[in-house]
């Protein structure tokens, strides 16, 4: 399914997909590489293609607890003989050769003797008084052997660079015996609220001032996103203050993300300290929530500068802005392999108004009761309304100019495709 909505054009506003398109091209993979642990590998992105050390599997071997054998063998037995059994290969044995006019009892895993060319289950076998096997007539030559470098043959790419280690690749490496990897080094990022209302959570609220959670919110995005975060604070809501803040920030990491103050209120100062700082690409999306996003750089040249995004400070839009639009350049400067973006049709189980000129992304949570999905809205859609955000499931996307019918099929995107 496609999953990009209408690209509208809005004047002074770029389309989400266009949006998102730019700030993936313009991210360029940073240099630097460590060696870590398996143990510490994890959530890291690959710097270099591992190449299988070994076949995999290492020898044939067993798929089931049974018997090995020659096929030819017990057909050439007489009517009623058997096999015997004259060989017990446990998992963890040597590689054997099938004992002449007999058969080897085995289990999963273990290698499969040299001459045997079938493993019967044991379900399948039934033994005589003497302990010989004896075995119904459906049997097919190589059943229940997994032969050697059939998953991966020695020397072929095994995971490419880019690969974000979770714990099935992991799980890969170790199982070819790997226990050191070569890594990207961890992206640092720079932090900071802006706002002179902003408040620390376990503070003393008075009228008017607002706790920051944009910034509980963004450290927590940033660490699942294998970022080291600069946590820069609040800052104050003027031009020198940015300034100065601004210069720190690109003085202690390779990215900048900040909050708040970025829409066109003469009190939004950030727009036009990052034009004076380095430059912008672009500001302004049609999306909603997390229309006044910014994508610009902090020093003289593009090629040098530090880029800087900044979301915007009502928070479900700041949070939409991270996963959709920031993420994804975090991701690039990771040199991490980009997953497209997921998305099913879903039901509407209601009714409502659409946006104008800009793609809504509703806050919805599924509701399986009638055996498929329909998307319900999880609550206010304000985008200072953390309420739904904390809810939802996943994101109904509006096109623009649309009236939203219940029963009408839209573009669902789930919101767990955004946890890492
Ligand atoms: N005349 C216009 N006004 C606004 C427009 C517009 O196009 N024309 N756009 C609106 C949209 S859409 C958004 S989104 C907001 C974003 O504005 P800013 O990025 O400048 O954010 P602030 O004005 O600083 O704050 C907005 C809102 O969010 C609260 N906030 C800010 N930072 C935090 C934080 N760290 N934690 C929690 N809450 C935060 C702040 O108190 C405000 O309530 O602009 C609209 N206005
Ligand atoms: O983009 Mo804003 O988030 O609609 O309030």
């Amino acid at each position: 399914m496609n999953c990009r909505c209408a690209d509208i054009v809005t004047p002074g506003l770029l389309g989400l997909f266009d949006a998102r398109q730019r700030v993936i091209d313009t991210a360029t993979p940073m240099n630097g590489v460590e060696n870590v642990s398996l143990e510490q590998s994890a959530g890291r992105v690959l710097a270099e293609t591992v190449v299988a050390p070994l076949d995999m599997p290492g020898v044939d071997n067993s798929a089931m607890d049974g018997y090995a054998l020659c096929l030819a063998d017990y057909q050439a037995t007489p009517r009623g003989a058997g096999l015997p059994i004259l060989q017990r290969v446990p998992a963890g044995a040597g590689v054997m050769l099938l004992a002449e006019g007999g058969c080897a009892r085995i289990f999963t895993g273990a290698p499969v003797p040299i001459g045997a060319d079938i493993v019967v289950p044991q379900e399948r076998v039934t033994l005589d008084q003497r302990g010989h096997i004896h075995l119904d007539d459906s049997l097919v030559l190589g059943a229940n052997i997994r032969r050697q470098g059939e998953e991966t043959r020695m020397g072929t790419p095994l995971l490419a660079a880019g690969k974000f280690l979770d714990a099935a690749s992991i799980a890969l490496l170790a199982s070819h015996g790997i226990n050191i990897v070569a890594v990207k080094r961890r992206l640092r990022v720079a932090l900071l609220s802006t706002g002179d209302e902003l408040i620390a959570p376990g503070t003393v609220r008075s009228p008017g001032q607002v706790y920051d959670s944009n910034s509980a919110m963004l450290n927590v995005l940033l660490a699942q996103a294998q970022c080291d975060v600069v946590d820069l604070g609040v800052i104050a809501d003027s031009p020198q203050s940015l300034h100065q803040a601004f210069e720190h920030a690109q003085s202690v990491a390779d990215v900048v993300i900040c909050t708040g103050g970025v829409s066109v209120g003469e009190e939004d100062h950030v727009r036009p300290v990052i034009e004076q700082r380095g430059g912008l690409y672009f500001h302004g999306v049609a999306m909603k929530p997390g229309k006044p996003f910014a994508f610009g750089y902090l020093g003289a040249e593009l090629s040098t500068g530090t880029p800087l995004m900044a979301l915007p400070g009502n928070p479900v839009a700041s949070l939409v802005g991270w996963q959709l639009l920031a993420l994804p350049f975090i991701h690039a400067m990771q040199g991490r392999h980009l997953a497209s973006l997921q998305c099913f049709p879903v039901k509407a189980g209601f009714s409502k108004r659409g946006p104008k000129g800009r793609c809504e992304l509703l806050r919805v949570v599924l509701d399986w009761s009638q055996g498929s999905p329909v998307a319900q809205l999880a609550g206010g859609q304000g985008s200072h309304m953390l309420g739904a955000a904390s809810q939802a499931d996943g994101y109904l996307m509006i096109n623009p100019e649309i009236e939203v019918a219940e029963g009408d099929a839209y573009h669902y995107y789930p919101i767990n495709q955004f946890a890492a």
